[in-house]
């Protein structure tokens, strides 16, 4: 087992440089299963996510070639359409598979992936999307097993938004007889990634970014070159960490129109924000004042933004309520930053944190990825030195976050206990 050791009280200040984002790069990976053409991705993160992904379309046939940040994937000789537990229940992702399968070789059997520490994460969207598409479904031990002879482009409305849902289904249309209507559909900039790539790969998408995606089938795909658009969340998590440290950071080879919420809500904060056409810098201001937050589906404020923004308020002036309305036990950061010395309360899906005028160090177990990244965060800004137990969370989704935060000027380091 490996953990962080922080020493806090160091401003962050200098430059470092966006990887590419998980979110978009796990439903890529995955679209490389419609084609039995040569994929090729860079700007691939360096991630246990990637790492699981790319094993698991290596059990499937998958012949898998990387260097560095690119990665090249054939899926001319597929052995399997079986996507085991073992693989799923490390990584919910790996239900992106179960869409591209069917569409291409009619049949798919995956893994129920259950649910997770941030909450129950049901896949009953994706099972509809592909029920409306015309295929069986059955779940059974806890897989779900689908069969179809040829999908049949259909309306879809989702009962809610949902981001892997929507990519799902989108990837399952794309080689489907007809035309297939996804109403109600995810408009995160990882979704418009993954469209961008499939209408690459010959796909004939409209609307990608929108709440309504029309796609119209085609009857293959062929291989293309894509790069991973950038992870807006690893860069609005430094961002906070450069501002709740007192320090300012700019972080280069991102898309600021990604994070148009992030860089509102650090500038009511009392932050100073600037930005170019693929950077952004954020400075602490005089004084650091507590910011309500909600979460939402895109373009509002992102789930996976909120632990981190919440380190922030812990020690900012005034209080602040931090609504939570996508996951339903997303809140595993607080009794964490309570043992910092945070003053918080929650009251169902909502915490309302009292800023306190300081954290102190203490040993802290990481509970999920963004619950990891604002403990780092808050130790960082906390007095003193606190450890960070349980970090193949972060793992997960941050490449090389203590070499990037050190790249600052940050006291951190990784140990082996
Ligand atoms: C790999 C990836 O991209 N993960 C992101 C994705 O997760 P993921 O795609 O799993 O999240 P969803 O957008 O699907 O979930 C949104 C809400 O819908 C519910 N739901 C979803 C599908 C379904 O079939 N039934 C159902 O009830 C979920 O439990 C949740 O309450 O979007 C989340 C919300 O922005 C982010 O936090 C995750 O980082
Ligand atoms: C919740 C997240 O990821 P996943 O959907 O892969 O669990 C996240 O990236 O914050």
């Amino acid at each position: 087992m490996q953990k962080l050791v922080i020493t806090g009280g160091k401003p962050l200040r200098g430059e470092i440089r966006a990887s590419g984002a998980k979110n978009a790069a796990l439903p890529l990976l995955a679209a490389s299963l419609l084609t039995e053409e040569p994929m090729v991705f860079h700007n691939l993160p360096d991630l246990a996510d990637v790492r699981t992904m790319l094993r698991l379309l290596e059990d499937l046939g998958c012949k898998v070639t990387r260097s560095d940040h690119a990665v090249t994937i054939e899926a001319s000789n597929i052995t399997s359409t079986e996507a085991s537990y073992d693989l799923v229940k490390t990584m919910r992702a790996s239900i992106l598979v179960l869409c591209p399968l069917v569409a291409r070789f009619g049949k798919a059997k995956v893994s129920l992936p259950g649910g997770c520490s941030i909450g129950a994460r049901p896949v009953d969207q994706h099972i509809k999307g592909l029920k409306a598409l015309g295929t069986e479904v059955t779940i059974d031990h806890g897989y779900v097993s689908a069969s179809a002879d040829k999908l049949k482009g259909t309306l879809i409305v989702t009962d809610m938004v949902t981001v892997t849902g929507t990519e799902n289904l989108m990837m399952a249309a794309v080689l489907a007889e007809g035309t297939t209507v996804l109403e109600n559909a995810a408009r995160e900039p990882e979704v418009v990634d993954l469209a961008d790539c499939l209408n690459a790969m010959g796909a004939k998408i409209q609307g990608a970014g929108t709440d309504r995606i029309i796609i119209e089938g085609v009857e293959k795909l062929h291989g293309t070159t894509h790069t991973v658009m950038s992870d807006r969340i690893e860069v609005g998590s430094f961002l906070v960490a450069a501002v709740a440290t007192g320090g300012k950071a700019r972080v280069t080879h991102c898309n600021p129109r990604d994070l148009a919420v992030v860089i509102d809500k650090l500038r009511e904060s009392g932050a100073e924000v600037t930005f170019g056409d693929d950077w952004i810098e954020a400075g602490a201001g005089k004084t650091l004042k507590a910011v309500d937050i909600r979460t939402a589906p895109y373009p509002a404020f992102p789930t996976d933004m909120q632990a981190q923004f919440m380190a922030l308020d812990t020690i900012a002036e005034g209080a602040a309520r931090v609504d939570e309305t996508i996951f339903e036990n997303r809140f595993m950061h607080v009794p964490e930053l309570q043992r910092l010395g945070a003053d918080i309360t929650i009251d169902g899906h909502t915490a309302t944190v009292r800023g306190v005028s300081r954290l102190s160090g203490a040993p802290l177990m990481a509970t999920d990825l963004r619950a990891s990244a604002a403990l780092v965060i808050a130790a960082l800004a906390a007095d003193g030195e606190s450890t960070v137990d349980r970090i193949y969370h972060l793992d997960r989704g941050y490449e090389k976050m203590e070499e990037k935060l050190r790249a600052l000027g940050a006291d951190i380091k990784r140990v082996k206990e």
